[in-house]
């Protein structure tokens, strides 16, 4: 199929770029099934330098990116989300669309966490807002696969030769050999230092500075040698199968994860969220895993952690629907190695027409932030030890009709060469006790633990 797609391919693309008027055009075609992490795995070797990875919680919708045809970055502090907004409208009138689906490509993205605190060199090249159109993109949605080319009409010609590779080797494109470099070491960062920082959290909250505060830690692992994403990705595939799996990569830094949270989706007028907070550990047997859930939902603390970011979530999705729906109290939602109490929320009749200004009044919920915000953010600048980069942040991707999936970057590894940094935090209220938080802050590394080939529990 691509050599005769690639022919094709090319002519039209040629005649397309000779006529055009916008200095971009994309062509997309039905595709063959392709297994999206072998087509990930593609990427270097045809010369991409970027590399992006989506998978929804259902598996329904997947897309993966190779290369930038086109980024719309932002350094800004206040504004970023509405300058990427407009970079995303500017970006609809510099491209002609062509095939399938004759609308401009989507746009994958993300977010740092907090754009006010400065960036160390572990988060080089991840600014505070920062979208890509792929030169790339395969689609996996309801079962079937789409591929969109994108180029500039004026660097066509180099464009194409990675794009000509890429067809090429699609035909050869096989399953991932899943092997990964053994551990050379293991630091954990300042557990002192984080207990003494979730002792003051829980002081100031006592004394009514704030309700809630999400406070993180990081593990830092080295390995024998470099540790490849698509491996990573095949292994998160099998063994978080209810998560969102994504990954961002650019120069050989990959940030990556499987995360079970949803910030924010937009599909015509109707929004959804996840409220995602408190959290015990799975039983080893059901009797005991029931037990443990059971203890959850009547946990008065765990509830009220839960609680703000009901609260919080209901708020603002009444402010911008006009019917919202949730149940009335939270569920359980059981993952591989952790139960959260959960409460989906659905609002109709939303009025926004990005789902980037819906990602921008909810970054950061209660969930990742604390209550009330700003005191939060200001209590994690003075007492976390770490720069979270894009974890805890929005990672996702928006449409051409402003709809899109953004999920909370949690569950997360940047991965640099022969190292990996995890990230996990918990969120601390008045009845924390620190030890169990540090207790929770392991659980919650644990799928990437096992991912990176270091646990071995699948
Ligand atoms: C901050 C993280 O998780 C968040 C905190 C939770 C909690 O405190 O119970 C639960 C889910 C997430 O919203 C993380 O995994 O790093």
């Amino acid at each position: 199929m691509a050599i005769g797609f690639r022919h094709h391919l090319q002519q039209q693309l040629h005649r397309l770029a000779v006529n055009a008027a916008r200095p971009f055009v994309s062509w997309t075609e039905p595709w063959e099934d392709v297994d999206p992490v072998s087509f990930f795995m593609l990427g270097p070797s045809c010369g991409f330098r970027e590399r992006f990875f989506w998978s929804d919680r259902s598996g329904g919708t997947i897309l993966v990116g190779l290369g930038s045809a086109y980024a719309i970055e932002t350094e800004k502090a206040d504004g970023r989300f509405h300058e990427v907004e407009s970079g995303r409208r500017r970006w609809e009138k510099e491209i002609e669309s062509y095939g399938e689906a004759a609308a401009p490509p989507l746009l994958f993205g993300g977010f740092s966490f907090d754009p006010h605190r400065p960036r160390t060199d572990i988060w080089r090249g991840f600014p505070a807002g920062k979208l890509v159109a792929p030169a790339a993109l395969l689609a996996v949605r309801n079962g079937r696969t789409t591929l969109t080319v994108t180029v500039p009409t004026d660097r066509g010609e180099r464009e194409w030769g990675r794009i000509g590779r890429l067809l090429e080797r699609m035909d050869e494109c096989a399953a991932v050999p899943a092997r990964l470099p053994r551990l050379v070491s293991d630091k954990e960062e300042e557990k002192e230092r984080w207990l003494a920082a979730v002792r003051e959290a829980i002081a100031s909250i006592r004394a009514g500075a704030l309700d809630k505060v999400v406070l993180a830690r990081a593990r830092r692992l080295a390995f024998a040698g470099t540790v490849d994403a698509a491996a990573v990705l095949m292994r998160l595939r099998e063994q978080q199968p209810f998560a969102y799996l994504f990954a961002f990569e650019q120069d050989g830094r990959c940030f990556i994860g499987a995360s079970p949270e949803q910030l924010v989706q937009k599909e015509g007028e109707t929004c959804r969220s996840v409220c995602l907070a408190g959290s015990v550990r799975r039983g080893a047997a059901m009797e005991e895993d029931e037990r443990l859930g059971a203890w959850l939902q009547a946990d008065r603390k765990n509830g009220e952690e839960h609680e703000f970011v009901v609260q919080m979530i209901g708020r603002l999705f009444s402010s911008v629907c006009e019917t919202v729906e949730m149940p009335p109290a939270p569920q359980l939602l059981k993952l591989p190695h952790i139960q959260h109490l959960c409460t989906p929320v659905v609002g109709r009749g939303c009025r926004e027409r990005s789902v980037l200004r819906l990602v921008e009044m909810m970054h950061p919920t209660p969930a990742l932030g604390g209550t009330p915000r700003d005191r939060a953010l200001e209590v994690i600048r003075s007492l976390e030890p770490l720069d979270r980069g894009w974890y805890a942040a929005p990672i996702g991707w928006v449409d051409s009709e402003g709809d899109g999936e953004w999920a909370v970057a949690i569950r997360s590894a940047l991965l640099a060469g022969n190292e990996a940094v995890l990230f996990a935090g918990c969120g601390i209220v008045a009845d924390s006790d620190p030890n169990s938080e540090y207790e929770e802050t392991n659980v919650k590394m644990a799928p990437m633990l096992s991912a990176l080939g270091v646990m071995n529990d699948g």
